[in-house]
């Protein structure tokens, strides 16, 4: 998906809600869009399904202009979930998700059908959710409805309107953890907007940096952006951790291992999966100098030393 110089003006306003946007998202990415709030973040996303015009540009997806396509047809064509989840209220949990296959006329088998999959996809038995409504439904359980229902016609694009926003931080991460593995099975171009710079760098391909005025900072994937702010504002946006939030994006077993010695045996040992931000915590906390790194059987397969997470959260 290209924005080709794309601005938004909207009427009886001075100034452009996103002035001179220009950025390719690679299909099957998750691109986060990230500012401060009225950075025209919303804006920006909201001119992919055309629920508001460019004033100027043009937005194209696989090489197509969005205004050359009928609007009602695109919106089909795109999966868009809200933080609210967006249910209709007056709806079955199944009548909600089939509310796009109906529409374009599936037989009701294969509506039946794909609503149970989808079920099955975000981890909701259909048996028992699909005749439920969404009212009888937790939070976390109404996001995940959202996230089938805007999969339903399978679209190549989806759009994510701060979409785990409404939820507590542990429920939060799960159905973050659960939409980033059902990404990495259906690989759709996802427009992500956040306002979470770790809910950013979590999730994100790479992030578009806002600022205010809606234009873009920077656009890079999280380790660059984390590692090299192109100037003062995205160092400030992004924090003064972002050393540790660079640790967040590194796993131990990417990092050079120091072979282990007979006395290692007594440090705290982490499967190799682990970040170093989690592996550098439980240094503090145990004041060891180094973690014993573990592979999938709890063979040992060398030593890092907390100097070495050290020059990884500098580097
Ligand atoms: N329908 C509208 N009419 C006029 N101005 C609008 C409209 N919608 C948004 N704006 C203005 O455009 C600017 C960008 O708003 P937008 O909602 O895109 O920002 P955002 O980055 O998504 O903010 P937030 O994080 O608070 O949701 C703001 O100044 C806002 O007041």
């Amino acid at each position: 998906m290209v924005f080709d110089h794309v601005v938004k003006t909207y009427p009886k306003s001075s100034t452009p809600a996103v002035d001179d946007l220009s950025l390719t998202v690679p299909a099957g990415e998750i691109c986060v869009l990230l500012g401060p709030s009225g950075s025209g973040k919303t804006t920006a996303l909201m001119m992919v399904n055309r629920l508001t015009e460019p004033t100027e540009g043009d937005i194209r997806i696989g090489g197509r202009s969005i205004r050359d396509l009928d609007p009602i047809e695109l919106r089909r064509s795109i999966g868009y979930v809200i933080q609210q989840s967006g249910l209709f209220p007056h709806l079955s949990i199944a009548d909600n998700i089939a509310t796009v296959p109906k529409v374009l006329g599936w037989d009701k088998k294969r509506v039946k059908e794909r609503v149970a999959e989808l079920l099955d996809v975000v981890g909701l038995a259909p048996a028992e959710y699909a005749k439920r409504y969404p009212s009888q439904l937790s939070g976390g359980q109404r996001q995940r409805v959202g996230i089938a229902r805007a999969l339903a016609a399978d679209p190549p694009v989806m759009l994510m309107d701060e979409p785990f926003g409404a939820l507590d931080p542990i429920t939060r991460e799960r159905v973050q953890d659960e939409f980033l593995a059902l990404h990495e099975r259906i690989r759709k171009t996802v427009i992500f907007v956040s306002h979470d710079i770790d809910e950013a760098v979590k999730m994100g391909d790479r992030i578009a940096i806002f600022r205010e005025g809606g234009r873009l900072a920077q656009y890079d994937p999280p380790a660059t952006l984390l590692k090299a702010p192109a100037d003062d504002f995205v160092a400030r946006f992004l924090g003064a951790d972002r050393g540790l939030k660079r640790l967040t994006l590194i796993r131990l077993g990417e990092m050079e291992l120091n072979p282990a010695t007979a006395n290692d045996g007594a440090l705290p040992a982490l499967d190799a999966d682990t970040s170093l931000r989690s592996a550098l915590s439980l240094m503090i906390a145990e004041g060891a100098g180094a973690v014993r790194v573990t592979g999938g059987t709890g063979t040992t397969l060398g030593v890092v030393s907390l100097d070495a997470v050290r020059k990884a959260g500098a580097a």
